[in-house]
C-alpha cells in the first residue's frame, strides 16, 4: 500500500514539477511536496505511531523511496534525510527529546530534519571533526563548522554531532546534540550551486557560541561516533533505494523511445546491440533491487545490515550511473538536452555514488566484514 502510494504520489505530482525544480532550484514547490508527502505520512515512515509516524519498516522504507526517486530526486533525497534523522532520535532520544521532534518532524510542522557530521576537513574520515561542544554549567556551547548540510536553510532540528572529549582516542570523544533551527549561534550559510538534486538546499552551518541546554544531548555522552555510523547504514537503504528510483526512470525513458525511434528504416529497439545495453542494465538494477530489500529485511528484522547496506548502496548507485549514462547514450542527442529528462536523470544520480558514503567507502565497509 505504501509502494502504491508512493508510486502514484510521484507520477501525479512529483514527475510533472521535477524539471521546474530542477531548473528553478524551486524551493516553494519542493515545500509543497514536502507538506503533502508529510500529509500522506513519508516523513516519519519508521516512526511509532504515538509520536506521529506511520510505523512501517526498512522495506517499506526502501520501496518508497525507489517510486520517489523516480519522480523527484531534489524531493526524494529530503524525505530520505528526514526519515533518518526522525530514526536517530527515536532510536536513542530521551521520552521528552521524542515528544519535542518527532510529532513536528512527521507531521510536516517541521519542513525537514538536517543531520550535520560531515565538515569540511572530516568527509569520509567523520572521527576526525573539529566541532566542539564545551560545557559551561547547565549548558553546552557548541563552536565549528559543518559543510554539505541537506535541507539546512528550512529544516526544523538539527542533529549535530560535536568532539566533547578532544584527549579521548578518535572517534571515542564524540557526542551527538538537537538543535532547533532557531537556535542563536546556529547560522545557515548560503545553498552549494550543485550539478544535480537542485531543489534539495545543501548548505554550510555554522555554530558561532550556540548555547543549548544540557539536555539537548542525544544518547549517551561520547557515543556519537557508534550513533552516526549506526545511522549512515540505514540512510544508505535509502540513498540507493532514491538511486535505484532514478535509473528506472531513465530506463523505461529510454525504452520507450528506442520502440518509436526508426533509423535505417528499423526501430532502433530491433538493434542487437542496444537490446543488449538495455537487457544488461535492467538486470544490473534488478540486483540491485534485490540487495536493497536484502538489507531493508534484515533492517527490519533487528539483525546486522551494515555490510548488506553497503552492497546494495555500491551496487545500486555505481549501476545506477551507468544504467543513466546508456540511457541517455540510446537516446542520442535527445538524451543530451532538456527538452528530456535523461540529462537530468545523468545529473541526478551522480551524486548517489558520493554522499552517504562515497563508493570507495562501502568496498572499505565490505572488504572490512570479508576479512575481520
Ligand atoms: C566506516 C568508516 C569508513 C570508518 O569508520 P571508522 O574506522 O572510523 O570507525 P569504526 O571503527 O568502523 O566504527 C566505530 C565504532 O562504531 C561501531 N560501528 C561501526 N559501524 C557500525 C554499525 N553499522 N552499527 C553499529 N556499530 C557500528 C564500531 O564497532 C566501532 O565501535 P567500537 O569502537 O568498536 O565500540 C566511517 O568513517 C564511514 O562510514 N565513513 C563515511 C562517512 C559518511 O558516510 N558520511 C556521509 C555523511 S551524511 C551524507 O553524506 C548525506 C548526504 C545527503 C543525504 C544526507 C546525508
Amino acid at each position: 500500500m505504501i509502494q502504491e502510494t508512493a508510486r502514484q504520489f510521484s507520477q501525479s505530482v512529483l514527475a510533472p514539477r521535477a524539471a521546474q525544480l530542477d531548473r528553478e532550484a524551486h524551493r516553494a514547490l519542493l515545500t509543497d511536496n514536502l507538506r503533502q508527502l508529510a500529509e500522506l505520512g513519508f516523513m516519519g515512515l519508521t516512526i511509532d505511531e504515538q509520536y506521529g509516524g506511520t510505523h512501517a519498516d526498512a522495506v517499506a522504507f526502501s520501496l518508497a523511496l525507489t517510486e520517489l526517486g523516480r519522480g523527484c530526486a531534489s524531493t526524494a533525497v529530503t524525505v530520505s534525510v528526514t526519515n533518518m534523522v526522525a530514526e536517530v532520535i527515536q532510536a536513542v532520544g530521551s521520552e521528552a527529546q521524542k515528544q519535542q521532534c518527532l510529532p513536528p518532524l512527521c507531521s510536516g510542522e517541521w519542513l525537514a530534519g538536517s543531520f550535520c557530521l560531515s565538515e569540511s576537513g572530516a568527509g569520509s574520515d567523520p572521527a576526525s571533526m573539529t566541532t566542539r561542544a564545551d560545557r559551561d554549567g547547565d549548558h553546552w556551547v557548541l563552536n565549528g563548522c559543518k559543510q554539505w548540510i541537506t535541507s539546512a536553510e528550512y529544516a526544523g532540528i538539527f542533529v549535530v554531532w560535536a568532539v566533547t572529549d578532544p584527549q579521548a582516542d578518535k572517534g571515542k570523544g564524540i557526542s551527538c546534540f538537537l538543535v532547533p533551527a532557531d537556535t542563536p549561534g546556529l547560522i545557515i550559510g548560503p545553498a552549494e550551486d550543485k550539478m544535480g538534486q537542485k531543489a534539495s538546499a545543501t548548505n554550510e552551518v555554522r555554530f558561532e557560541h550556540c548555547r543549548i541546554p544540557a539536555d539537548a544531548l542525544l544518547g549517551p555522552i561520547h557515543q556519537g561516533y557508534k550513533i552516526a555510523v549506526t545511522e549512515l547504514a540505514g540512510g544508505r537503504i535509502g540513498i540507493g533505494s532514491m538511486a535505484l528510483g532514478i535509473a528506472l526512470a531513465a530506463l523505461d525513458t529510454a525504452r520507450d523511445y528506442v520502440k518509436e525511434r526508426v533509423q535505417f528504416g528499423r526501430p532502433l529497439a530491433d538493434k542487437q546491440g542496444l537490446q543488449w545495453m538495455l537487457a544488461e542494465r535492467y538486470t544490473e538494477m534488478e540486483a540491485a533491487r534485490l540487495l536493497l530489500l536484502q538489507a531493508a529485511t534484515l533492517k527490519a528484522a533487528g539483525r546486522p545490515f551494515g555490510c548488506e547496506a553497503s552492497m546494495a548502496k555500491w551496487m545500486a548507485t555505481e549501476k545506477g550511473n551507468r544504467a543513466c549514462y546508456d540511457a541517455l547514450q540510446l537516446m542520442g542527442g535527445n538524451g543530451y538536452v532538456r527538452d528530456f529528462p535523461l540529462e537530468r536523470y545523468a545529473r541526478d544520480i551522480r551524486v548517489t555514488s558520493i554522499y552517504e558514503g562515497t563508493s570507495e567507502i562501502q568496498k572499505l565497509i565490505i572488504a572490512r566484514h570479508l576479512l575481520y
